[in-house]
């Protein structure tokens, strides 16, 4: 990681950004001095710098960061965590939602925190295999629960707006550590996220 600090890293890197987009988006066919566009390079930049300021942030530090101990040892269950992350392999976005779980061995940790590194994991370049186990690694290397379970359902843009054009297809990834390997806390957890509990 070059830049540990991201505001540094922003002064650094956006000018240079900026001044590719605008070679970019001329090389695409539009006139970079009309009015409407002459920022764009600069919002264009900022928007992908924020898209990607997950390079740039320690996921396990944000969970150790809120980790308390406590004796409480059922299943934690946060659902319906809204992501949008970037295919790697088009830059184009996918987004949908991320369920988590996992049963506590000593320390709970604060509930915020679990789409905060969902969050850091999506702000990179991603597939939504390796980002459904890099927040299971995560959560199992950090907080050393008895068990972790992740689950992402996601659409792709690059599979909707071109490629493929497919726009009612929902991709699901889940991963499974520890108690959530045995089929009936497995099938506990997989209740709980579809049960409509309202
Ligand atoms: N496994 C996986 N594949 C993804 C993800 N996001 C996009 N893809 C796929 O990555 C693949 C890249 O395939 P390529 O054949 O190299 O690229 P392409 O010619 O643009 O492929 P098409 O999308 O089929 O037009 C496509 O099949 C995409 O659907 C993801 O999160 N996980
Ligand atoms: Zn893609």
């Amino acid at each position: 990681m070059p830049y540990t600090n991201f505001e540094e890293y922003n002064i650094e890197v956006a000018d240079g950004v900026k001044e590719k987009f605008r070679s970019i988006i001329k090389d695409l066919g539009e006139d970079v001095t009309r009015e409407g566009i002459q920022k764009t390079p600069e919002r264009a930049a900022k928007a992908m710098m924020f898209l990607t300021q997950g390079y740039h942030q320690n996921p396990a530090e944000i969970l150790k960061s809120a980790m308390f101990k406590e004796d409480y040892d059922d299943m934690v269950i946060v659902k319906d965590i809204e992501l949008y992350s970037l295919c790697e392999h088009h830059m184009l976005p996918f987004f949908g939602k991320a369920h988590i779980a996992y049963i506590p061995n000593g320390y709970i940790v604060g509930l915020s925190k679990l789409p905060r590194i969902v969050d850091v994991f999506a702000r990179r370049m991603q597939v939504q295999e390796r980002l459904t186990h890099d927040i299971l690694e995560c959560i199992n290397n950090t907080l050393r629960p008895k068990g972790v379970a992740v689950v992402i359902e996601a659409s792709h843009m690059c599979m909707m707006m071109r490629g493929v054009q497919k726009q009612n297809s929902v991709t699901t990834t889940s991963g499974f550590r520890g108690q959530f390997e045995k089929i009936e806390t497995r099938t506990e957890f997989l209740r709980l996220i579809t049960a409509n509990l309202g």
